[in-house]
């Protein structure tokens, strides 16, 4: 039996050659016949069915006329996938001139996802009516050979990457030409619809995926069902990666790049996913671009590309540099430190890119395949937009990753596949579909990469455009400057003239309500920045539950780990396997086990925890310092007494009034009126301006309570002492001083002066006296 899977998402191929017998010494070309592992071979059951003059024409031709033909069979796929040449050997792949790299990395599966940092995805798409389509398409060859294979349909949907679930795609790719000639056509697996696939092994094993594709889909078919959703999910900011996953040889390169050369400015008719994806990605860009053109609109991409070999990161773009080290940071989440970045700006700066990563690649020849290489490599692309609407800018950005994993999920991945292959032994198709069945329990918290940071600029141009319409306001108008023509004098209203009571707004109120104005956009601003910090808190708060939710499934892994090992132990008393090969196998299993308990430590989720709540910490201490040394308290205060004058001003000039005219005409009533109204509207806003105090109040006690439960008997101590307020710190923690630091009981007591409290108290007081 012969290599015939592939996957992209995973690819795959079957057992290797040690596996299954040779068939090189036969007469004819090429012989179909019952592989000698007893696995039933579902070609030959098509076989009795086949056409007798087709029979006679193979039969009649012999193997080295056949051979010699087939090196000079032109690759004829057409761009829709109707025919496929066979010209899938190594050796008669004439198109591919190309140094070859596979961007889908040494041996595994390959997964299509929706990512915040990593993988992700959907799952749902395998229950799309994905049609069972019973046509058969013929494959043909340059010997005039030909060979049923079953076709199924795969169907396009645009909303796969939507969902959570890492999406996974297996594909089978045909037999070579020399596989057939050596081989036959047996094959190990039997596709029995557009989800499902049977292993034919011993024993038969069955498995379902979002979608399998059949020898026969075309490269264009793959990019409409994977990339082109791929594109969208980027361009509406969402992290989107590609993992190519297989063993040597399965057709990872030939998915991911295929032949990357332009014909007459034409990306090649058998060009792969990579280059289709990023031609149709410049062309939403521009149409994007086009259509919000009064929104200013403008994309940016830049790409890296960096190999993982030897368990160590180079920058394919910049080989001297080498050994380049994975960093985490809170808002760039991982990412690998002086990687290069270029911009790009069509399809052919990318495909630039890809050739001289792919010439700075390392190659490592293995008997399966001599060009294939060994190493994980992962192109990125990072997707910028920002546009204006409403006087905010908007920034938007998405990462593209072709194959590899991202981030730390990198080293796990790497990890994996290492325990994958170490599986070694003649299963490997078996080990690449479980794998395969094994990421789709990965679960993503996807969301938007969005910034709308212009919101303070937007404020700002706000209170600039106020402050000029209200000082155009004064100067078209003369106001009279007395100081009590807030209230309209007698005089004024006998005239009866009402146009002028607008007048009556001294320039002093004028400038008392543009602070007001000032004073509230100024809260405002100030709410914002909260906002903005709770926003960045529920991200933090995300991000830990998805380290927990790694952590689940590297337990989850841990659980498989010991499956096997039950099993390999049964193996062994039942004694299927030498104790050799059991020790070997052991071995391997527990070295890949003792990297995912590394990584279990590594990723410690009560770390990132307390690393969370020493930033909260930090920022509640600097809430603290803003308030009182940049001058937050003395403005409140100062907001507070001028408008305690200007209630005082109004509340005389209302006694005035009403004592000199109380028997006047309604008109008098009327402005008692007014006064009343504008009068509760100041204690209003006055109240207005107590309730932020006392929330600061709070907010120097409640937030420190919050922080990891200090004790409460503390905190009423340093209430009662009217001292200051004492906040324990777990000894561990890092303690930011601020104001007085004692040393008490063995614990870091962290001393906040109470003056604020009680200076503020007092002018809470005050004010409340003199309202
Ligand atoms: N779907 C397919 N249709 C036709 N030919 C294919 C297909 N998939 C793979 N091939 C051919 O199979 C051969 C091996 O594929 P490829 O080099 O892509 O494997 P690989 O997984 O990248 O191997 P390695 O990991 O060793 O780099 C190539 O000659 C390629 O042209």
């Amino acid at each position: 039996m012969s290599r015939d899977v592939s996957s992209f998402g995973f690819i795959s191929k079957n057992a290797n050659e040690n596996d299954f017998e040779t068939s090189s010494s036969s007469a004819h070309f090429p012989p179909p016949r019952t592989p000698l592992n007893s696995i039933p071979d579902p070609s030959q059951y098509q076989k009795e069915s086949r056409n007798q003059d087709e029979q006679d024409v193979v039969d009649s031709k012999d193997k080295s006329e056949s051979l010699r033909a087939l090196h000079k069979t032109p690759r004829v796929t057409n761009r829709h996938g109707k025919l496929h040449s066979e010209s899938n050997s190594a050796q008669s792949t004439p198109s591919r001139t190309a140094p070859r790299f596979s961007l889908g990395g040494g041996a595994g599966p390959c997964f299509t996802s929706k990512v915040t940092q990593g993988f992700g995805g959907r799952c749902g798409l395998s229950s799309a009516s994905s049609s069972r389509v019973p046509r058969r398409v013929s494959m043909i060859d340059g010997t005039n050979f030909s060979v049923e294979a079953p076709h199924f349909e795969l169907v396009e949907d645009p909303s796969f990457w939507r969902d959570r679930n890492v999406q996974v795609l297996i594909r089978i790719r045909p037999l070579s030409t020399m596989e057939r000639v050596s081989q036959g056509y047996g094959r190990c697996l039997k596709q029995e619809s557009a989800q499902t696939l049977l292993w034919l092994g011993h024993a038969e094993s069955r498995f379902t995926f979002d979608h399998v594709a059949c020898e026969t889909i075309s490269q264009e078919k793959l990019f409409r069902v994977v990339g082109v959703p791929m594109v969208e999910n980027c361009m509406s900011g969402y992290n989107s990666c590609m993992f190519a996953y297989g063993q040597t040889g399965s057709g990872k390169t030939y998915t991911m790049m295929g032949d990357i050369y332009e014909v007459e400015s034409q990306l090649s008719e058998d060009c792969g996913l990579t280059p289709r994806i990023f031609e149709y990605l410049f062309s939403r860009i521009r149409m994007e671009e086009e259509s919000r053109k009064d929104e200013k609109l403008r994309f940016s991409c830049k790409c890296s590309f960096l190999e993982i070999y030897n368990e160590q990161i180079t920058d394919l773009l910049d080989p001297s540099s080498t050994n380049l080290q994975l960093r985490e940071d809170l808002k760039k989440g991982v990412y690998v430190e002086n990687l290069m970045e270029y911009n790009v700006r069509n399809v052919d700066d990318v495909l630039k890119l890809l050739l001289q990563g792919a010439s700075n690649r390392r190659m490592a020849a293995t008997n399966m395949n001599s060009e294939s290489s060994r190493s994980h490599s992962v192109f990125t692309c990072i997707i910028e937009s920002h546009w204006e609407k409403d006087s905010m800018t908007h920034f938007r950005f998405a990462r593209q990753k072709s194959s590899g994993a991202e981030g730390d999920r990198l080293k796990e991945a790497a990890n994996i596949n290492k325990s994958l292959s170490t599986l070694g032994a003649a299963n490997e198709t078996l080990s690449t579909l479980k794998f395969a069945q094994r990421a789709k329990l990965i679960q993503n918290n996807a969301k938007v990469n969005e910034d709308a940071s212009g919101d303070v600029n937007a404020l700002q141009q706000q209170i600039e455009q106020l402050k000029g319409q209200l000082s155009s306001l004064l100067k078209h108008h003369n106001f009279p400057n007395s100081p009590n023509s807030c209230v309209p004098s007698y005089e004024e209203l006998k005239i009866g003239d009402y146009s002028r009571k607008n007048e009556y707004t001294s320039e002093k109120q004028m400038r008392r309500m543009e602070a007001t104005l000032a004073g509230s956009l100024r809260r405002e601003k100030m709410a914002e920045t909260a906002n903005q910090k709770l926003e960045a808190e529920i991200e933090q708060m995300n991000r830990l539950v998805c380290q927990k939710e790694e952590d689940v499934q590297r337990t989850k892994m841990m659980l498989r780990f010991r499956e096997e090992k039950i099993k390999n132990l049964e193996s062994l008393t039942t004694g299927l396997v030498s104790t050799e090969e059991y020790l070997m196998e052991e071995n391997q299993a527990l070295k890949a086990e003792i990297q995912l308990l590394r990584t279990k430590i590594d990723r410690n989720p009560e770390l990132t925890r307390f690393a969370l709540e020493n930033i909260r910490l930090i920022e509640q201490l600097q809430i603290f310092q803003n308030f009182y040394e940049q001058g937050e308290r003395e403005i409140l205060l100062g907001e507070i007494s001028e408008l305690r004058d200007e209630l005082q001003e109004v509340l005389e000039g209302k006694n005035r009034f009403s004592s000199r005219y109380e028997n006047q005409d309604g008109n008098t009533v009327k402005e008692l009126e007014d006064c009343r109204n504008m009068n509760s509207k100041l204690m209003r806003e006055v109240e207005e301006l107590q309730m932020e105090l006392s929330k600061y109040l709070n907010c120097s006690h409640g937030a420190f309570d919050s922080v990891g439960g200090f004790p409460s008997k503390d905190h009423k101590e340093c209430r009662q002492t009217n001292k200051c307020s004492l906040v324990l710190f777990p000894s561990e923690l890092k303690v930011i001083h601020t104001g007085r630091c004692i040393k008490e009981k063995g614990h870091n007591k962290f001393c906040v002066k109470e003056n604020l409290y009680s200076d503020v108290e007092a002018y809470t007081n005050m004010n409340n006296r003199s309202i």
